[in-house]
């Protein structure tokens, strides 16, 4: 994504050569701040803060975490917590457990003075793999609307989308944004509803992404989706997400399994942008998933800012407060997955396709 006119990825490693570049997305869009991870701990703050966040990139962070501890420390005890501490950050992205399993079962076997510098290379080859995965799920998406766009005779397409799965939930390109940026490229004439994703915010990313990238979209409230599904102005709708579980379920950020009944209702297709590292084979169902219960205050009061661009902070309520971060869309309200292998309609195909 072009971030102040330069193509950036949303993981880096510094000019040091081993400290961990981020951007602080609690401060995005108004502010570009980067965070410099020197540490475990200082990855594992910057995701169970949400400085950095997207289940991929969760994943991609956490893999640069267990780097920065090997640094200081190779031996067996140090990898078991670092592994744990990471681990531990947020419990629903699958991708976290994924990248961590992956980063530890390639340098366990090795001796402590070889670990930091393959850990290095595996956690940059996630990232790698990152990118081409997310820009062949575009790839596998693009004829989807290319289809609608046929039918609309060159009217654009609008496509619904919740949370942030795009660039800055990825390493580049976003799971859910990936055929958008692709459509765009192919000179397809799209619109993007874009929901605003109380309580974090997440929707602000995903507009701040596509107005980098030219790509029209209209900000919307979480609750206007029915009403825009109902009207017929929304042709399909794209979303990401953090665990598909074997039975196809899909949990993502709260929110999207009303998005998907309302399309049920009004026969708008549902798809999920679904990259490897989130597909769970392990866990049977969505019932089976832990929801991460966050802070209360995330609810209770909502950080922005002013029209200078600096922090506020705005109360709501004083009253009591839950704040469930994702929910489970059944798979039954799935019209399909869209994979970086191609577009599968059901849990069978998934596990043919991982298999
Ligand atoms: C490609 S990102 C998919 C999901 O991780 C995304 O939709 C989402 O729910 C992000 O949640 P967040 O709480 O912001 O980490």
């Amino acid at each position: 994504m072009k971030i102040e006119g330069r193509d950036s990825r949303s993981v880096w490693i510094e000019p040091d050569g081993w400290s961990v570049g981020i951007f602080d997305q609690r401060r995005l869009p108004w502010a570009i701040e980067r965070l410099v991870l020197r540490t475990v701990e200082d990855a594992a703050v910057a995701i169970a803060d949400m400085a950095t966040r997207g289940a991929p990139l969760i994943g991609a962070v956490a893999a640069y975490g267990l780097a920065l501890g090997l640094r200081a420390d190779p031996g067996d005890s140090a990898l078991e917590q670092a592994y744990a501490r990471l681990l531990r950050t947020r419990p629903t992205a699958v991708n976290l457990r994924w990248a961590l399993d992956r980063m530890r079962r390639r340098v366990a076997r090795l001796a402590p003075d070889e670990r930091a510098a393959v850990a290095y290379a595996q956690a940059a080859i996630i990232c790698d793999e990152d990118v081409s995965m997310n820009h062949a799920i575009g790839q596998a998406g693009l004829p989807l609307i290319e289809a609608i766009a046929a039918r609309k005779g060159g009217a654009p397409v609008n496509i619904l989308t919740h949370c942030n799965a795009g660039w800055l939930a990825t390493v580049a390109w976003g799971t859910a944004t990936a055929p958008l940026y692709l459509a765009q490229q192919a000179g397809i004439a799209i619109h993007v509803w874009v929901d605003e994703t109380r309580p974090r915010n997440q929707g602000a990313l995903t507009a701040l992404e596509l107005t980098q990238h030219g790509v029209p979209h209209s900000y919307i409230v979480d609750n206007a989706g029915g009403l825009l599904m109902q009207r017929g102005e929304v042709d399909m709708v794209i979303v990401g997400t953090d665990r598909v579980t074997a039975n196809g379920d899909v949990c993502n950020k709260i929110g999207t399994y009303l998005k998907a009944l309302a399309a049920r209702a009004h026969d708008v297709p549902f798809f999920v942008a679904l990259p490897d590292g989130t597909y769970d084979p392990a866990t049977a169902t969505g019932a089976d998933v832990e929801i991460e219960d966050r802070a209360g205050d995330e609810v209770a009061f909502m950080n922005g800012a002013d029209t200078e661009g600096q922090p506020i902070t705005v109360a709501l309520t004083r009253s009591a407060t839950i704040n469930p971060a994702f929910d489970i869309t059944p798979a039954s309200l799935v019209t399909a997955y869209i994979t970086a292998k191609g577009v599968v309609s059901d849990a069978g195909e998934l596990a043919d396709l991982s298999g």
